[in-house]
């Protein structure tokens, strides 16, 4: 977290959120602050409820239960006000590609509303580095420029909480590097940004996250936080041949998880005695090195996951 932002104003304070869908429990007794400026990361395995917990802060969707607020509004009761509040960016996000760059823009002015949408349009093609693109036909945009539209069209009303769903999927490395400078940019300037992703690099980039599995919150923090409540120790196995080698250390005692790591495999357990024991005794006569490393964000949310069983499976 940045220097100071511990003091900063709660704009998500809830606690005991549930939601269901049919049967199915899809988010868990949620509890979440975050303060303003922060950018706080939502991660988990597919179908963990991330969606689902956003569109309930965002007001989209009502809780079934629980208490809080989200920019100052009750989460149950002033859903309304708070959807007109927040910038959310949908997973497929949908621009109209038959329009230009400030066609679109404009749309979206017009749907919220606003008032001097001329001026809204030119401020959101200025700051996002549009202007120079303003006829052209959104259709033909590169992904990394149309998210970047797409960014721009949630930012149009000036929101103060941006929630931002999944926002760099199949967006090519250079263009998700320039969105999370952007990212940045609003964090600095005071606006708050709950955004989910299934990338590390950009988990990393985050001041706090979450891991999310089946409905349940399983770890929050910063990510050195996340990844030293898991209590792991780390080996790093390299060799010519790591073939196999995965199923063979699995079930070693001490070893609680193994992960590939391009060429090179990270073997983790709680116990640190038993595992170096296990290994010592494994690597033995084999052309294999092994080395001290510390726990990645990765090791600890496999680790996580690990632990807790798809309810919705068998
Ligand atoms: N409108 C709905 N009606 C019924 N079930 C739903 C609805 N929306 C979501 N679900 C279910 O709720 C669970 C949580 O879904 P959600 O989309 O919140 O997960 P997610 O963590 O965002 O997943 P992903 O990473 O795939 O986007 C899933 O089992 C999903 O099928």
């Amino acid at each position: 977290m940045e220097a100071g932002m511990n003091d900063s104003p709660l704009v998500i304070d809830v606690t005991g959120i549930n939601k269901h869908f049919g049967d199915k429990h899809v988010v868990k007794d949620l509890a979440l602050q975050v303060r303003r400026g922060e950018i706080f990361g939502f991660l988990g395995p597919n179908g963990s409820g991330k969606t689902t917990s956003i569109r309930m802060l965002c007001g989209l969707l009502t809780p079934d239960s629980g208490q809080g607020t989200c920019l100052g509004l009750d989460v149950l009761r002033e859903s309304a006000a708070i959807k007109r509040q927040v910038g959310y960016m949908t997973q497929k996000f949908s621009l109209w590609d038959d329009l230009t760059i400030g066609e679109n823009l404009d749309f979206v002015a017009r749907m919220f509303g606003m008032e001097r949408r001329r001026e809204a349009v030119d401020r959101a093609l200025e700051e996002l580095g549009l202007a120079g693109r303003r006829s052209q036909l959104a259709g033909t945009l590169s992904g990394g420029w149309k998210q970047r539209l797409a960014l721009a069209s949630c930012l149009l009303h000036r929101p103060r909480l941006l929630l931002l769903d999944e926002p760099t999927a199949g967006v090519d490395p250079k263009a998700r590097r320039d969105f999370w400078e952007e990212i940045h940019r609003l964090s600095a300037a005071g606006i708050t940004v709950l955004v989910s992703t299934h990338y590390m690099d950009e988990a990393e980039r985050c001041h706090r996250l979450a891991y999310i599995a089946y409905g349940t919150l399983l770890a929050s923090g910063t990510a050195e936080q996340v990844v030293a409540a898991q209590g792991l120790h780390t080996r790093e196995i390299s060799g010519a041949s790591l073939h196999g080698l995965g199923e063979a250390l699995r079930g070693l005692p001490g070893v609680d998880l193994v992960a590939s790591f391009g060429n090179v495999l990270h073997v983790s357990g709680r116990d640190e005695a038993r595992l170096q024991a296990s290994l010592e005794a494994f690597l033995q006569g084999k052309p294999l090195e092994m080395a001290v490393v510390p726990a990645s964000l990765e090791d600890a949310f496999i680790h996580l996951m690990q632990g807790s069983p798809d309810p919705f499976q068998g």
